[in-house]
C-alpha cells in the first residue's frame, strides 16, 4: 500500500456534487461534506474547509462544473454568460492563491471551444478532472526533485500545511518527506503550528503522522531556538503565488523563517507547481494579500483569548523576497540564481 493511502483525498467530483474533506474539523474528525451548489463551494473555500492553493483551484474548478450543469438553457451564449458569472463569483472567494484564477480561467478557455451545450458541460468536467490528475503527478515530481536536496537523517523545518490535503495528492513542501519515506530515506520534519488558524498543528502534524513520517510540532515563536538547537538542515515551505522576480506569497510567518534561515546560514526552499506562478506580476508588492476576520486572532478554537475591542491586524500571507529564497522547486526542476532571468527560462 502506498504511504499516501493513509491520508484522505482533499476533494472528489461526483455526478452532481463535490465530496470535500472538511479541513476545519481536522485532526479531531475526518469528515467529508457534500457540496451541491456554487454557494456551497464558495463558502467552503472562504471558511477554509478546503485550503491550500492547488486544492482551492481544483475545488473551484469542480464548482464551475456543477454551476454549468445547473444552468437551465437551450442557448449556448446564455450558458457561457452563466459560466463567466459563476467564474467571477468563485474567483471572489480568496484573493491571494493564484491557482484559483488559473484553474477557473483554464476551464472557461477550454469551454470556449465547445459548439453545443452538452459539449460545453463535458469539456468543463473533463478539464476539471484533468487539473486534479495533473496536480497529483506534478506534486509527485516536485517531491522527486526536492528530495535530492536533503541528506538521509536531515531535520527540516516547515510552515503551515503544504501537504497532500492542500493539493490533489503528495503536497508541495511535504512531497519530499513522502518520496523519501518511499525510498527508505529518513527525513525528520519540524512543523510550526502556524497561527492564527493552526494549519501546521492541526493539519501538517496530523497528515505526517498518518503517513508515519517523524514529525515534531513547535509553536511559531520556537523557530529560531529550534534552528539553533535541533540541527535544522533546511526550511521548506509551499507557496500561494510566485511572481516573475521570485518574490513569493505564502502563509503569514514565512518571511520570518526566511530571515532566520539567512541568519543561521541554512537553505530556504519554496516548493510550488508552475500553476502557482503569476508571471503577469513583476514584484511581490503587487500581490493582493488577503486579510481575514479578526476572530482568527482574538479567538482560539472559538474561545476568546484577547480583550473585546482590541485592534487586530490579520494578514493571511506575507511576501518573501526572492533574494531570501535559496531555490524554488517546481515539477520541471529546481530554479536557482537570478530569478528574474531563471524563472523566464524555466517557463520557456
Ligand atoms: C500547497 S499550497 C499551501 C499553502 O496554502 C496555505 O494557505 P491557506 O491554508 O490559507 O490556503 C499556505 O500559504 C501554504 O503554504
Amino acid at each position: 500500500m502506498s504511504i499516501l493511502e493513509t491520508i484522505p483525498r482533499s476533494v472528489l467530483l461526483e455526478k452532481d456534487h463535490i465530496v470535500l474533506l472538511n479541513q476545519q474539523l481536522l485532526p479531531g474528525k475526518v469528515q467529508y461534506e457534500k457540496l451541491h451548489t456554487l454557494q456551497d463551494v464558495w463558502e467552503a473555500i472562504v471558511s477554509l474547509k478546503v485550503r491550500g492553493a492547488p486544492a482551492i483551484g481544483i475545488t473551484a474548478a469542480f464548482g464551475l462544473v456543477l454551476a454549468a450543469d445547473a444552468i437551465q438553457t437551450e442557448h449556448l451564449t446564455t450558458l457561457h454568460v452563466g459560466i463567466k458569472k459563476a467564474r467571477n463569483y468563485l474567483a471572489s472567494s480568496r484573493p491571494t492563491a493564484v491557482n484559483l484564477f488559473w484553474a477557473l480561467d483554464r476551464l472557461v478557455e477550454a469551454s470556449n471551444e465547445a459548439t453545443t451545450i452538452e459539449e460545453t458541460r463535458e469539456i468543463l468536467r473533463r478539464e476539471a478532472l484533468l487539473i486534479q490528475k495533473e496536480d497529483e503527478d506534478v506534486c509527485r515530481q516536485i517531491g522527486e526533485h526536492a528530495v535530492t536536496l536533503f541528506e538521509h537523517g536531515a531535520n527540516i523545518l516547515t510552515h503551515c500545511n503544504a501537504g497532500s490535503i492542500a493539493t490533489a495528492r503528495y503536497g508541495t513542501a511535504l512531497a519530499p518527506f513522502y518520496i523519501a519515506k518511499e525510498r527508505g530515506i529518513t527525513l525528520r520534519a519540524f512543523a510550526c503550528e502556524t497561527r492564527p488558524v493552526l494549519q501546521g498543528a492541526r493539519l501538517t502534524a496530523w497528515e505526517l503522522q498518518q503517513a508515519e513520517v517523524d514529525v515534531t510540532l513547535i509553536t511559531d515563536n520556537m523557530a529560531a531556538n529550534t534552528i539553533a538547537s535541533k540541527n535544522i538542515a533546511a526550511i521548506i515551505v509551499g507557496a500561494d503565488r510566485v511572481v516573475a522576480n521570485g518574490d513569493t506569497a505564502n502563509k503569514i510567518g514565512t518571511l520570518s523563517l526566511a530571515i532566520l534561515a539567512k541568519h543561521y546560514n541554512i537553505p530556504f526552499y519554496v516548493a510550488a507547481p508552475t500553476s502557482t506562478f503569476d508571471l503577469t506580476l513583476e514584484h511581490g508588492n503587487e500581490i493582493v494579500i488577503e486579510e481575514r476576520n479578526e476572530k482568527e486572532v482574538t479567538h482560539v478554537h472559538g474561545t476568546r483569548v484577547a480583550p473585546i475591542g482590541v485592534n487586530v491586524y490579520n494578514p493571511a500571507f506575507d511576501v518573501t523576497p526572492g533574494q531570501l529564497i535559496t531555490a524554488i522547486i517546481t515539477e520541471k526542476g529546481i530554479i536557482r540564481g537570478d530569478y528574474s532571468v531563471e524563472i523566464q527560462k524555466h517557463f520557456q
